[in-house]
């Protein structure tokens, strides 16, 4: 009892937000036009809909009952008039209104679906992007598995089995109590077969025990579903992401033959898939064994109650064909967990995906508000200098371990001083990039930036996403940002004005250009986006020493206010910089000034 409180409480705090949100939005609606609303309200309104939808048709369902009443009397009595005028008169005017709402809950179904889920992806994209918290879920190891697939897949999971399963509900229970008392009266004088003892609602009372029999023992086998679909969903997703990630590393796995270790491991994870799979097939055999005996059976027990009666002419055949149809369905809808259990199964799975995501995103923006530590990330504010420069003071750079990586008492890098930062490789150098730019959640102390300042940071190995070459420059802004020549500018500028004119080509660009290339295209970004300060992390060290020198005498020449802080390990970088500090696991070692060439 307790679990299903619980299960309901995750799945009504993963409903509420879009209840509640006060985001406006818009619909047009046949012959009234475009409204605008909240997009609650919007969502509301579709869901009233298909309320009222389900009962409409319980209640026609209900009237068809006793045309089948009235047609099977017909037929006992061979009344040929009353026959066709049950089929021509009533049973055609049913179907077609039949048909039309059948169509109108179509519509209504798939509109709703589709907004909850636009609203839901955007808010969980959101969330998991800001504040990087996508990178720090990782790094705290708080990281649910397998992100994309919990966006992608579950909430359009989640949105549609809680529609199926919130209205599958009602119209059972609609159909339960409009059929039961039906079935009541049927079986009103009903007794024992054969005795005398007289049982109102004889097959009622059959219906209700046999139903609540069957659930629970459907719940006692199919249980252990729930925790294997949950699990399935987890290895379909390690596998896929397993062929996703081969593929985009697939010219290092060639170099390296890795073929042979990929396959081991793609057959290690797909074997999981199997495995799991077995497993469930194992559960949902004997759970199918079980159901399809009870509803089996059940078409059997109206007929064993009230066919005696039929033949002792005590009910008429349009009486019994009721009372078959009217225990049917009421059976069907004292059952209904049991038809929905694999549904009622994954939708658990699919709602604890959810929950445990978004505690995973809670869970790191908690860590960051950790009380106890002067937090390293001032999230959301952080602090600012006035002088224009960077202040770091009394920073300890933590490893997500806990353990210290770096310690710097207290460091200022000025404003238009070009800085070196060097020291052996692992002493942290870029760790203390990572957390200048405001994505190093471990550790305690200060770093203030000046007020207003953007900063761009310029890994090693550029991030190039999905898309045009355009889009790839235009990064971290949309291709929208800078007009095409301006583009296609800061391209000749880094000697990639022979990409000019593919900026609208779609291509894997992160896999046809050389990482040489990939650095100019990164820093044809810094020039479009001129930033207060770039912090270049070896962003330069796959290009040769002339061209790495044109770069730098590229960017103090079109740069001009932009502060420029290295990290390098080639001597050559020195001519480029006016200090160069050396950072050692003890701190800050040596602190010089250089003479830039
Ligand atoms: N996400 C992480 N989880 C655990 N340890 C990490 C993580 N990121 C970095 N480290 C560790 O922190 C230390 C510092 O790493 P960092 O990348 O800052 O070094 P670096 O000085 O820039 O090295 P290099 O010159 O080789 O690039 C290394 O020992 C590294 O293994």
């Amino acid at each position: 009892m307790h679990g299903l409180k619980s299960a309901l409480l995750t799945i009504w705090r993963l409903i509420l937000p879009y209840a509640t949100t006060r985001d406006a939005g818009e619909m047009t609606i046949p012959l009234i036009g475009r409204v605008r609303l909240q997009e609650r309200w919007i969502g509301i309104g579709l869901f009233i809909s298909l309320i009222l939808i389900n009962l409409f048709q319980v209640a026609l369902n209900v009237r068809l009952s006793y045309f089948s009443r009235d047609l099977y009397n017909a037929l006992q009595e061979m009344d040929a008039a009353a026959f066709w005028h049950q089929l021509l008169a009533v049973f055609s005017p049913l179907a077609a209104v039949w048909i039309a709402i059948a169509i109108l809950e179509i519509v209504v179904q798939y509109i709703f679906h589709i907004r909850w889920r636009a609203w839901m992806t955007r808010r969980y994209i959101d969330n998991w992007l800001s504040g990087s918290a996508h990178y720090k879920m990782q790094l705290s190891g708080a990281e649910a598995d397998n992100p994309d697939q919990r966006i992608a897949e579950d909430i359009n999971l989640f949105i549609a089995n809680t529609r199926t399963l919130s209205l599958g509900l009602l119209s059972q229970v609609a159909t339960l109590a409009s059929f039961a008392a039906i079935l009541w009266s049927l079986s009103e004088n009903f007794t024992l077969p054969g005795t005398d003892i007289a049982v109102p609602g004889l097959l009622l009372w059959v219906a209700l025990i046999y139903a609540v029999l069957g659930t629970w023992l459907t719940h006692i086998i199919g249980r252990k579903l729930i925790g294997l679909n949950f699990a399935q969903q987890r290895y379909e997703a390690d596998f896929r992401f397993s062929l996703a990630r081969l593929r985009e590393y697939g010219e290092q796995v060639a170099l390296l033959s890795g073929e042979n270790a990929e396959k081991e491991q793609l057959g290690q994870k797909f074997g999981r898939v199997i495995d799991n799979f077995m497993a469930i097939l194992n559960r949902q055999k004997k759970l199918t064994l079980f159901t399809a005996s009870f509803f089996q059976a059940s078409v059997v027990i109206p007929y064993l109650f009230v066919a005696p009666y039929l033949f002792l002419k005590k009910v008429t055949l349009g009486q019994m064909m009721q009372t078959v149809d009217a225990f049917s369905r009421v059976q069907g809808a004292l059952t209904f967990f049991i038809s929905a259990y694999t549904t009622v199964a994954d939708y658990k799975a699919v709602v604890d995906r959810l929950s445990s995501f978004e505690h995973a995103i809670d869970a790191t923006r908690r860590q960051e508000q950790r009380p106890g530590v002067q937090p390293l990330l001032d999230h959301p504010v952080r602090p600012t200098s006035d002088n224009g420069a960077i202040v770091i003071s009394s920073v300890d750079l933590r490893l997500p371990s806990g353990r210290t990586v770096l310690s710097i008492p207290d460091l200022v890098l000025n404003k238009g001083e070009r800085a070196l930062v060097t020291g052996r490789s692992g002493v942290g150098k870029s760790t203390l990039f990572r957390a200048i730019a405001g994505i190093w959640p471990f550790g305690a102390g200060r770093i203030a930036l000046p007020k207003g300042a953007s900063v761009m940071l310029l890994p090693q190995r550029p991030y190039i996403p999905i898309g045009t070459l355009l889009d790839a420059v235009s990064y971290p802004s949309t291709s929208d940002i800078y007009p095409k020549e301006e583009v296609a500018h800061a391209l000749q500028a880094v000697h990639l004005g022979h990409l000019a004119p593919h900026l609208d080509d779609e291509g894997l660009w992160g896999l046809t250009l050389s990482l040489g290339e990939q650095q100019r295209l990164s820093v044809a970004r810094a020039l479009l986006a001129k930033p207060d300060w770039l912090l270049l992390d070896e962003a330069t060290a796959a290009l040769d020493e002339p061209m790495e020198k044109e770069m730098y005498a590229l960017l103090a020449e079109r740069l001009p206010h932009t502060t420029i802080v290295s990290i390098g390990h080639r001597s050559t970088l020195d001519a480029f910089h006016d200090r160069r500090i050396e950072l050692t696991a003890a701190g800050v070692g040596k602190d010089t000034a250089l003479t830039p060439a």
